[in-house]
């Protein structure tokens, strides 16, 4: 597990990012695995009253029964998988705070996206800790303050770590674009703590 990161001087957050903080090969054989055996499901989504299919596909996974609720959706978690619980331990190693939940999104081409939001579901406390692990094709994430004119892009590579944690969700918008260039898949692993 190697540790250089950059922490981004940005007002109002607190946000780390580890570009190989898993290995190719590592980062190969779990693309693979969960490419291959998450039951992937593409979930209707309430925006302003209408109903849309979800831009992407996702799964739930957690160690508590607790659901996780955004946009419309309730999302109930299924138990752990080894390689999650693997991925999971590595992280929380490296980042020193323990996760009960995992939400998993598959982009499976660059016309997969993730609109501008801020993870602040009441069901994640006051100042979330969240630590998002990609694997696959590398998409471009973007952070936007809410009131101040800045904005921030993150390549977010195959293997990468990045961890939001503080006050980020109240004062930045996150979100991953469509792209014209990407035409194969990301698997996006957001760790998150729900009590
Ligand atoms: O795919 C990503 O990197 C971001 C995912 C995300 O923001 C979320 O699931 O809340
Ligand atoms: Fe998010």
């Amino acid at each position: 597990m190697s540790l250089p990161s950059e922490s981004f001087n940005l007002p109002d957050a607190d946000i780390q990012f580890y570009e190989s903080f898993f290995s190719t090969e590592e980062s190969n054989l779990y693309f693979q695995e969960l490419l291959q055996n998450i039951p992937w499901q593409q979930d209707n989504i309430k925006v302003f009253g209408k109903t849309y299919p979800q831009p992407r596909l996702t799964a739930l996974y957690g160690n508590n029964q607790l659901s996780y609720s955004y946009s419309g959706i309730t999302m109930e978690p299924l138990p752990f998988t080894e390689t999650l619980e693997e991925i999971k331990s590595k992280v929380e190693l490296a980042v020193k705070a323990n996760f009960t939940t995992c939400l998993l999104n598959l982009y499976r081409d660059g016309q997969d996206s993730n609109g501008w939001h801020a993870d602040n579901e009441k069901e994640l406390g006051k100042n979330p800790v969240i630590a998002s692990v990609s694997f696959g094709a590398t998409r471009k994430f973007k952070l936007k303050h809410r009131t101040l004119n800045i904005k921030k892009d993150i390549e977010l590579t195959h293997g990468s770590l990045l961890l939001m944690q503080g006050s980020t969700q109240h004062h930045w918008l996150h979100s991953i674009p469509k792209t014209k260039k990407q035409k194969t898949e990301r698997i996006n692993l957001t760790f998150r703590v729900i009590v």
